[in-house]
């Protein structure tokens, strides 16, 4: 299995599509954005420019970009990097170019996203992943990453075949060399829950009280809603039989005192564009794993109730 040169394809290139994308192209990398519309069009004529704070402006020029149904290659590493709502088309594509050595990482905030893919995809490799970045899609052919912050986990589930451990081992130096700072894991579940428990409290509370990550760092309703819907996921984690390394709450509250204000997630600016939302996912699933896990969920349930009168759910 050669793992110096891996090709890779990135479905999906709006906020974290175009940044793991961009960086991995920026660094040499065989890269191919599957994408479509007028954001497709622009990147096929201009290229892909992700504006940073940090570091400037990332320009990739050329960029292959295409139609995901012109792929007709067999990636190394496939990236999911769609909504939650975009799974389907996700799932059909990995069907067709997947192949026995590719890697299939989708990073999406819904936490178990990849055993649901891989139940529908016998004899591909569906990882598990997450993403802690700030970035979301300008104007086409535009991402705009106002944040430093840019972290991936990925790993295998307990029990799933790590034939291609060597292949994921190689792509976490692979990143790092393109300034993503990427963790191949032992425990993508903790892991990934982790990273659920910050961004489904900060959406669930942004969203309910209608603030932003100002709002959090300060003492008040939305701080103790934001620690008390923590603590949900925390115990919800517990009965699921997952160990966390770390004090959730305390490693929340560092990560949101960090943030610059006026920031949102993904989904609060979803809900905010009038579009679909990933609120089922993030919310509604929390109050569904409660009941089938018997942990109480009582913010979650109050939110999730206020959500589906909102429409949301
Ligand atoms: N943005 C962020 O800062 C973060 C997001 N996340 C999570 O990452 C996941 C992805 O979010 P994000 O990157 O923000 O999403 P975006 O909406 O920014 O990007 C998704 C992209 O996928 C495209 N897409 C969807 N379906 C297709 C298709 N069939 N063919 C081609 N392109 C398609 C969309 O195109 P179109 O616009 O045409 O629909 C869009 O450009 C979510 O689960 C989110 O919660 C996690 C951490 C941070
Ligand atoms: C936690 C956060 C806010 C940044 O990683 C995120 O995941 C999102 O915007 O969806």
């Amino acid at each position: 299995m050669n793992t110096t040169n891996l090709k890779f394809a990135i479905f999906g290139v709006g906020g974290t599509g175009g940044v793991i994308g961009g960086y991995l192209a920026n660094a040499g990398n065989d890269v191919t954005f599957l994408a479509r519309g007028a954001h497709l069009a622009a990147m096929q004529k201009d290229g892909l420019t992700i504006h940073t704070n940090h570091r400037g402006d990332i320009r990739i020029k050329p960029c292959k970009a295409m139609l995901a149904d012109d792929y007709h290659d067999t990636p190394d590493v496939l990236f999911i990097c769609v909504k939650y709502y975009g799974l389907d088309a996700a799932i059909a594509l990995t069907r067709r170019i997947a192949g026995p050595d590719t890697l299939v990482i989708p990073i999406l905030n819904v936490f178990g996203t990849g055993a649901v893919m891989q139940e529908k995809l016998p004899g591909k490799t569906v990882l598990d992943g997450c993403i802690y970045v700030f970035a979301k899609r300008g104007g086409p052919g535009i991402i705009e990453q106002p944040q430093e912050i840019l972290r991936v986990f990925y790993g295998f589930r307990p029990g799933q075949c790590d034939r291609l451990a060597p292949k994921a081992a190689a792509l976490e130096n692979i990143m790092r060399a393109a300034d993503i700072h990427a963790h191949f894991t032992e425990d993508i579940q903790r892991d990934a829950l982790t990273k659920f428990s910050f961004v489904s409290p900060m959406g669930a509370a942004g969203l309910y009280f209608g603030v932003t990550s100002e709002a959090f760092q300060v003492p008040g309703e939305v701080r103790e809603t934001f620690i008390g819907l923590v603590k949900e996921v925390e115990s919800l984690g517990h009965a699921m039989g997952i160990t966390f390394d770390r004090d959730l709450v305390a490693t929340d509250l560092r990560l949101m005192d960090a943030f610059a204000p006026g920031l949102t997630t993904s989904m609060q600016r979803d809900v905010a564009a009038g579009g679909p939302s990933e609120f089922k996912g993030l919310v509604s699933r929390i109050v569904e794993l409660g009941e089938k896990y018997h942990v109480p969920t009582p913010l979650y349930q109050k939110i999730n109730d206020w959500g589906k009168a909102q429409g949301l759910a």
